[in-house]
């Protein structure tokens, strides 16, 4: 009965080019069986023997596996022929591999089923001034000058305070969104019209969303620092929420990419809690401004 780590297919080894013997090491019947299937191994590489078309279909890393260490115990000690990188990932697709392609793939589909005012004819194009008015309400222009111009305007110290580490949320989150652009480098759906107001050069990618982690972390910062009534805080939700599917619908995002924003942005907050400016932690910026 022929050893199972000698058989490909429940056949012996090198049968198939009528050249086995019973008995003979490729039956495995011999000593030095296990170098006889590494050299067919080797054999089917070169393409000499007609059985390798099985043996190739079957050429797996976990196949190779059970060959190699059989080889390195025959006399000849010939060297593995490592298989090649992308071979290996072609035929054994990591579960996290298809996991990724999948969600790339729903994400892509659904991102062109949702930009829906992508253009001025398609099906919602009416509603795209009503988007980009929206798009104007999170852009990091009017946010930091708003910023700014209340921070100069402001009486009273705790005003201050919470509108400097209003500017100083703002500056990181773009830091943090140019970086990442600029390291993911995911091109804009091709849908999307190039006609943004005022933009910077990693704003050709679109991974992630600006306006969708300034709107996380804008509206997080306003949840927390404002005392406001239960209907504008909800309004102010609604706009985050609002202001992201207006990226996808505008066709400026991928799905994925407004998600990531959010999840972003929510986090920044935390880094800004985290690091909160007081007169406390840093008086040299107090003090100055004491000074004016
Ligand atoms: C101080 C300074 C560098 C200000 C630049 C403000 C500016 C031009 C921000 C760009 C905002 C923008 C267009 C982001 C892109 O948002 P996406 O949602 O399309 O990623």
């Amino acid at each position: 009965m022929p050893s199972p780590r000698r058989t490909i297919e429940g056949r012996p080894l090198g049968s198939s080019g009528g050249s086995s013997v019973p008995g003979s090491p490729a039956h495995g019947g011999g000593s030095g069986g296990g170098r006889f299937e590494f050299q067919s191994l080797l054999n089917c590489r070169a393409g000499a023997d007609p059985a390798c078309a099985r043996l190739r279909a079957s050429d797996s890393p976990v196949h190779r596996r059970g060959s190699f260490p059989l080889a390195a115990s025959g006399p000849a000690q010939a060297a593995p022929v490592p298989p090649p990188e992308d071979a290996r990932m072609n035929l054994n697709p990591s579960f996290l591999g298809i996991a990724l392609r999948s969600l790339l793939a729903i994400d892509l589909w659904l991102s062109k089923k949702l930009g829906v005012c992508a253009e001025e004819s398609s099906a919602w194009g009416s509603v795209r001034p009503l988007m980009k008015l929206l798009e104007i309400s999170g852009h990091g222009i009017p946010w930091l000058l708003g910023t700014l111009y209340c921070l100069l305007r402001s009486d009273s110290w705790a005003g201050r305070e919470v509108l400097m580490n209003l500017l100083f949320a703002l500056l990181l989150d773009l830091l943090l969104v140019a970086v990442i652009k600029g390291l993911v480098r995911r091109r804009r759906p091709a849908h999307n019209q190039k006609d943004m107001f005022f933009t910077l050069s990693v704003d050709k990618y679109s991974f992630p969303s600006g306006h969708a982690t300034r709107a996380a972390l804008v509206s997080r910062f306003i949840l927390n620092h404002l005392v406001l009534a239960i209907p504008l805080r909800v309004l102010v939700v609604l706009w985050a929420f609002v202001l992201g599917l207006s990226r996808v619908m505008l066709g400026r995002h991928n799905v994925t990419d407004v998600a990531f924003g959010f999840f972003l942005g929510y986090m920044q907050y935390s880094i800004v809690d985290y690091c909160w400016l007081s007169p406390h932690n840093v008086p040299v910026l107090f003090v100055l401004w004491n000074q004016q």
